[in-house]
């Protein structure tokens, strides 16, 4: 979860109140973290079967994927945010207006790369860092980006051949990792922080 500093944020309880409005009856912080967490691991389990939200690389995949994980805690699950967020006095991510469009390119590159299909170890890590950046940035959901998107590169990873465990990976570690490609273009966290969580399937 990461704060947005923006002056008028609709899906928060009131401006004075920065809780996500929310389906489980939450009115702290730590109570929605709590049972948004909760929700969220009993959800990605069933995601082990891969065809209830059909891998079909685009727009819909990703929106499918973040309404099972999200259902039971927002109303919006599924849908891309509808306005602009940042990072405390950072940078923004991309403007809402933008998401569709980037979206649509980031699973048109994706595709030209044959789904990352086909490629040694460090070409993959290589290649899914810049992609996990650019998802990063896209940034199109609210709340969950990380979770959702995380799933997401687990499936497109078990398709070329690799397990994406993200274990490994504590939440402060991918949040620096992320910060350094985005503000200083620096992929080597990112890069480090995907090898430890790769293994071949065969493995
Ligand atoms: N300072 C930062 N600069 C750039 N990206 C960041 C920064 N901090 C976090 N991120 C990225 O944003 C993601 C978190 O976005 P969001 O809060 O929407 O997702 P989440 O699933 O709720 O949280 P998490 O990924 O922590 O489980 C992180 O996984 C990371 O990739």
């Amino acid at each position: 979860m990461v704060s947005n500093n923006v002056a008028h944020d609709p899906y928060l309880m009131s401006p004075d109140y920065p809780v996500l409005r929310n389906l489980v009856g939450a009115n702290t912080y730590e109570e929605l973290s709590k049972a948004e967490a909760d929700l969220f691991h009993a959800r990605v389990v069933q995601l082990n079967d891969h065809s209830l939200v059909a891998p079909t690389r685009d727009a819909q995949e990703l929106r499918g994927l973040h309404r099972h994980l999200f259902q039971d805690v927002y109303d919006w699950a599924g849908e891309f945010r509808v306005i602009d967020m940042r990072l405390g006095d950072g940078d923004h991510f991309a403007p809402y207006i933008s998401i569709p469009l980037g979206i649509s390119n980031l699973m048109n590159d994706l595709a030209e790369q044959d789904f990352l299909k086909g490629l040694q170890r460090d070409a993959f890590v290589d290649r899914l860092a810049k992609f996990y950046d650019l998802l990063n940035y896209i940034h199109p959901f609210r709340e969950g980006n990380g979770r959702t998107q995380r799933t997401f590169w687990a499936r497109v990873a078990f398709s070329a051949g690799w397990v994406l465990n993200w274990a490994p990976i504590h939440g402060e570690e991918l949040n620096e990792a992320s910060q350094a490609a985005r503000e200083n273009e620096d992929f080597r966290p990112i890069r480090q922080a995907l090898d430890k969580c790769l293994s071949p399937v065969s493995g």
